[in-house]
């Protein structure tokens, strides 16, 4: 099928075929019509079971040092070796868990302090990991999989969800969403799996706020039944608990639940991660909401299953990497833009016609302050004043392929009256049964 590019600003990136794996997703079955595969999966994936090399040894959040080291030489500096033993000899010392090699978890800390340098006393390079990338190399490991990025700790529904889209991936933790989308760029992994919205609580503000500030494709979504459950340690009862932790999402998932328990809820990073620190500190005052495998990892009860406010609570994750997936024809597609409006009366309807007249359903629409410029003076001509208005980035998501005639005349459409516009990506919906 033909790529569909409408002009170089909507597809600034060419298209450029780097790994082998680029669609698997799409080569998945999309909406199986046959009942008995449909409801396999269904139970598939509400037992959120990893596949079998995934459960073998779980993957532990790793230092912020490794990525140091492999973002500085990345970035063409290739004198590590005078420093080897040493920086190996200090890893191992802080992994010592007597495991096997683990995969490395990327945090936040480390990407942001930057890269260092022979000198930087921060740097390890853990002897596990690969060896680092150069551009014309794929970050396929040593076992031929995919590498996918996730926010959380081993258990967390965002790993799950990686499993889901990519069966058979290794999926990588990260401590923060941020982490995860470098981690891509930096070519450590091959792909990010991140939740954006939940049918319960929402959009995920913060991933929207980081597709604009990165330049990473959208190529993918997978909706996930998420089945919280009532987690604490072994002989803790219901009535014993005073504080219950999870991630904010999932706090809000439970709302209803937690209030009727009356405990107090207390926010974490993600849900396997307050399971994991509830057995750590040995907590019996303390419960957490998070999957029923992260019980099992983390050695807790499940005290109560499906706590979420509604049965159908349903978790919409993006499937990110640094290339464009090709858009094509015949099957259901989703495309999702970002673009800015001048403040005018009427700017957003008549952006929202450009796709009401071709009769193009959207599926989404957000809007997110525009941080660089968060205020505009608007000037009132009928009566005579001038006010400080917000500026907003307006994300949708509309149901049609980049490959379609009238996806490509909407965006043209739009082009001439949004200052700013820019293709998030063109990928096949997600059309399983839930
Ligand atoms: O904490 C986790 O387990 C996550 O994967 C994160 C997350 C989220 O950010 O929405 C994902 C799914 C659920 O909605 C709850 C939490």
């Amino acid at each position: 099928m033909e790529a569909a590019c409408i002009s170089a600003e909507l597809c600034p990136s060419s298209f450029v075929f780097s790994s082998p794996f680029r669609d698997s997703f799409a080569e998945r079955p999309l909406g199986s019509s046959s009942k008995s595969a449909a409801t396999e999966w269904k139970l598939a994936r509400q037992r959120m079971t990893p596949p079998r090399a995934a459960t073998a040894v779980q993957p532990r959040q790793l230092s912020m040092e490794s990525i140091q080291a492999w973002q500085w030489r990345y970035q063409g500096n290739e004198d590590l070796d005078g420093r080897k033993d040493t920086l190996r000899s200090r890893s191992v010392a802080s992994t010592s868990g007597g495991e096997e090699a683990q995969p490395a978890s990327v945090s936040q800390d480390a990407l942001e302090k930057g890269a260092g340098g022979p000198e930087d006393q921060r740097l390890q390079t853990p002897a596990h990991l690969p060896k680092p990338l150069s551009t014309n190399q794929s970050n396929i490991n040593r076992t031929g999989q995919l590498r996918v990025a996730y926010q959380g700790a081993a258990g967390a529904y965002s790993e799950a969800a990686a499993y889901d889209a990519f069966p058979g991936c290794e999926a990588v933790p990260c401590e923060q969403f941020d982490a995860a989308f470098q981690a891509v760029e930096l070519w450590l992994v091959d792909r990010a799996v991140l939740p954006i919205e939940n049918s319960l609580g929402g959009s995920i503000h913060r991933n929207y706020d980081l597709l604009m500030r990165h330049r990473l494709y959208i190529v993918g979504e997978v909706n996930f039944p998420v089945n919280h459950c009532l987690l604490a340690l072994p002989g803790v009862r219901k009535e014993d608990l005073k504080r219950v932790l999870s991630h904010p999402q999932a706090l809000a998932q439970t709302e209803g639940y937690l209030s009727a328990l009356g405990v107090i809820r207390e926010a974490a990073a993600d849900t396997a991660g307050s399971a994991q620190l509830i057995a750590q500190e040995g907590w019996t005052d303390a419960g957490a909401i998070a999957s029923r495998r992260a019980g099992e990892i983390y050695g807790l009860d499940v005290l109560a299953e499906g706590v979420q406010d509604e049965a159908d609570n349903v978790t919409r994750f993006l499937m990110l990497a640094r290339d464009q997936h090709i858009p094509r024809l015949g099957v259901p597609y989703k495309t999702s833009i970002v673009f800015t409006l001048e403040e005018a009366p009427g700017a957003l309807f008549k952006a929202l016609a450009v796709f009401s007249l071709r009769d193009i359903n959207l599926t989404k629409i957000e809007s997110r302050p525009q941080r660089a410029k968060p205020l505009q003076v608007v000037q009132d001509l009928r009566n005579q004043t001038s006010t400080k208005a917000f500026q907003f980035l307006f994300y949708i998501d509309f149901m049609a392929s980049m490959a379609e005639e009238r996806a490509q005349n909407a965006l043209r459409h739009l082009q001439e009256i949004a200052p700013f516009l820019r293709v998030l990506g063109s990928y096949p919906m997600d059309t399983r049964p839930l």
